[in-house]
């Protein structure tokens, strides 16, 4: 696969990134993200920007036993300094060196988060400006034929400032010969052969598959719901389904007993998304919780999603089934920092506004919650928009796919009406939250595309039979008696029953969250991350995980890596080499 995207020192283990990083006494520091050797006084890398200052900050890195050693997990640490740069201590322009002696100029150009992201490159051909020119940053060069001459050059200019002049040049000199000394070159590998991708043959959508669409009936919004850990998410969506008559009188005051019997009173309306007995227990969320609701404009499905790091991958299930996203934000005292950077680098904010916007969800609403608890203060929710909107924005989310909504979940504060709290209602006037969602524009779907529907959970159900899966319908569409390939185990099977929106239905279309129960398939043959495909029109693949490029299905030409319970990387897939 050739991969596009942000990398992370994925390449290198948490024990060679913690021997490369300097002892502070040096008066060099090694930069951990792309090994660039730096001044001491610098206190953020010249060639990526990122802050040393940002690592110091964290608790002492866990230690792990591997293989009966102990290995410290940095690249956990390197992950968490991506989420949490303050970008106004990054340098904003490019930096150049003048290397009098030499008459050499080395030009720097800074690291930015400000990458486009992947549909903006394949959609609008936007590029990103963290390129570096490759003349002017030699360093970075990995041409072996090259390298024999930069080499020479570096120590050249290392032997020619070397102790005659004490203006921090010739620690930069010497930084730059270790950079080259401290390169890895591969053995180039020459050109790949690689085989013409197979021609499809063209796929024709049947009737019934597109009925749904032309008949406007087709206005479901999936919604994300998001935010670091404890910000309201479940409570939020609770109070929603409450108020929207989707939980009655009756089941409410249950819940109200249940929470208060546990001694967890104020978690009574999170205890309607949070249904497990681990989940009330700790009052946690931990897995996706769905639930529907509708609006003036939409079908709501509700994908409440835990907050907490340690479910992060259930939290990308659930955004990676999502159309537009809602990001809550605890705005009592010391919550929006500890969501943004928190004390031990752990604040779920700035992660998960970064996987939404990977997972390509344009649309936004910043759901600042808790207002109740700050007597309803227009400084801090200015504070927080002020903050946060900065680092939204360099994610790639434009100006107006972000909507800001002051409110309290629990004071039913701006939720379905205008705020009644004259404290709230004095300096807001703008939408509520419903509001704030019928905006939202509506998504386009594949219904013409062959069926994708990638697998998210393999569940057993008395209503749909023994075999069941569940998950969104990226493309196409999908009738109880279909015929579907199950990809990569290439095993055929029936569709037995379908339900959305928990009731039993006859077709689900993209766009559609859906569980599918299945015959003539053994268990064995499923698995989440697997493809329910069109029989006609399986995804290529030529091992044991399904992608599609980019540009043919978005849902499977996503890319994360995840390492110690954070996100170091994501990217898209640009090609499929079939190597020969
Ligand atoms: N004061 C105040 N407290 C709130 C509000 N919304 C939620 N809470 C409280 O915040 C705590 C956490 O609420 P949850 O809804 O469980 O938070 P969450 O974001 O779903 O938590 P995770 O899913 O575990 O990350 C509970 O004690 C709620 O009562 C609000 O508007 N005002």
């Amino acid at each position: 696969m050739d991969i596009d995207g942000d990398f992370a020192d994925w390449d290198f283990t948490g024990a060679e990134i913690a021997a490369r990083e300097p002892p502070r006494k040096s008066s060099i520091w090694r930069c951990s993200v792309c090994t660039f050797c730096n001044d001491k006084n610098s206190m953020s890398c010249k060639i990526c920007g990122v802050s040393w200052g940002s690592f110091i900050s964290y608790s002492r890195p866990a230690e792990i036993e591997v293989d009966s050693r102990p290995r410290i997990c940095e690249a956990s640490k390197m992950a968490k300094s991506l989420f949490t740069l303050e970008p106004q201590r990054l340098p904003k322009s490019a930096i150049s060196y003048e290397l009098p002696q030499s008459k050499q100029s080395i030009h720097i150009v800074p690291f930015k988060f400000d990458t486009p992201s992947p549909d903006d490159v394949v959609s609008t051909g936007l590029k990103s400006t963290r390129t570096i020119p490759k003349v002017d940053t030699f360093l970075m060069t990995k041409s072996p034929s090259d390298t024999k001459g930069k080499e020479k050059k570096a120590k050249h200019l290392f032997e020619n400032t070397s102790g005659s002049c004490s203006t921090g040049i010739e620690e930069e000199a010497q930084s730059l010969s270790e950079n080259l000394q401290n390169l890895k070159f591969e053995k180039d590998p020459g050109p790949i052969k690689t085989k013409k991708p197979r021609q499809k043959p063209q796929y024709k959508p049947e009737k019934w598959m597109l009925t749904g669409q032309e008949l406007g009936l087709h206005n479901q919004l999936n919604l994300a719901i998001v935010g670091h850990v404890d910000s309201g998410k479940s409570t939020l969506c609770g109070r929603l389904l409450h108020l929207l008559g989707q939980i009655s009188n009756n089941q409410m005051r249950k819940y109200e007993k249940e929470a208060k019997d546990k001694r967890k009173g104020s978690f009574a309306y999170a205890w309607a998304m949070d249904e497990s007995s681990d989940e009330r227990e700790r009052g946690v969320t931990m897995t996706v919780s769905v639930k529907y609701f509708d609006s003036k404009n939409y079908h709501v499905v509700l994908l409440d999603s835990p907050g907490h790091k340690d479910f992060v991958p259930n939290l990308i299930s659930g955004a990676a089934q999502a159309d537009a996203a809602i990001l809550v934000i605890d705005a009592s005292i010391g919550a929006f920092e500890a969501g943004m950077v928190g004390m031990t680098g752990t604040g779920q904010t700035k992660e998960h506004a970064q996987i939404i916007r990977s997972f390509g969800l344009e649309h936004i609403i910043v759901a600042i919650n808790k207002l109740d608890s700050v007597e309803y203060s227009k400084e801090i929710f200015d504070l927080i928009k002020f903050q946060l909107g900065p680092f939204l924005r360099s994610c790639g989310f434009k100006e107006s796919g972000l909507q800001w909504i002051p409110l309290s979940a629990m004071d039913n504060q701006n939720l379905i009406a205008p705020a009644s709290d004259a404290r709230l209602s004095s300096w807001y006037n703008g939408g509520c939250l419903l509001d704030a969602i019928d905006s939202i524009p509506p998504p386009s779907r594949d219904i013409c595309k062959p069926l994708i529907l990638p697998i998210c959970d393999i569940i057993s159900s008395r209503t749909l039979g023994q075999l069941a899966v569940s998950g969104k319908l990226e493309a196409g569409a999908i009738r109880v008696g279909s015929k579907v390939i199950v990809m990569p185990s290439s095993t055929t099977g029936t569709v037995r029953t379908i339900e959305k929106n928990g009731a039993n239905c006859n077709v689900a279309r993209a766009g559609d969250n859906v569980c599918v129960g299945l015959q003539n398939i053994e268990a064995d043959q499923l698995a989440s991350g697997g493809t329910l495909c069109n029989i006609d029109f399986p995804v290529k693949l030529d091992r044991e995980v399904c992608v599609e490029e980019f540009t043919t299905c978005r849902a499977l030409g996503r890319v994360f890596l995840r390492s110690s319970e954070s996100t170091i990387a994501v990217g898209i897939v640009n090609r499929i080499i079939e190597q020969l």
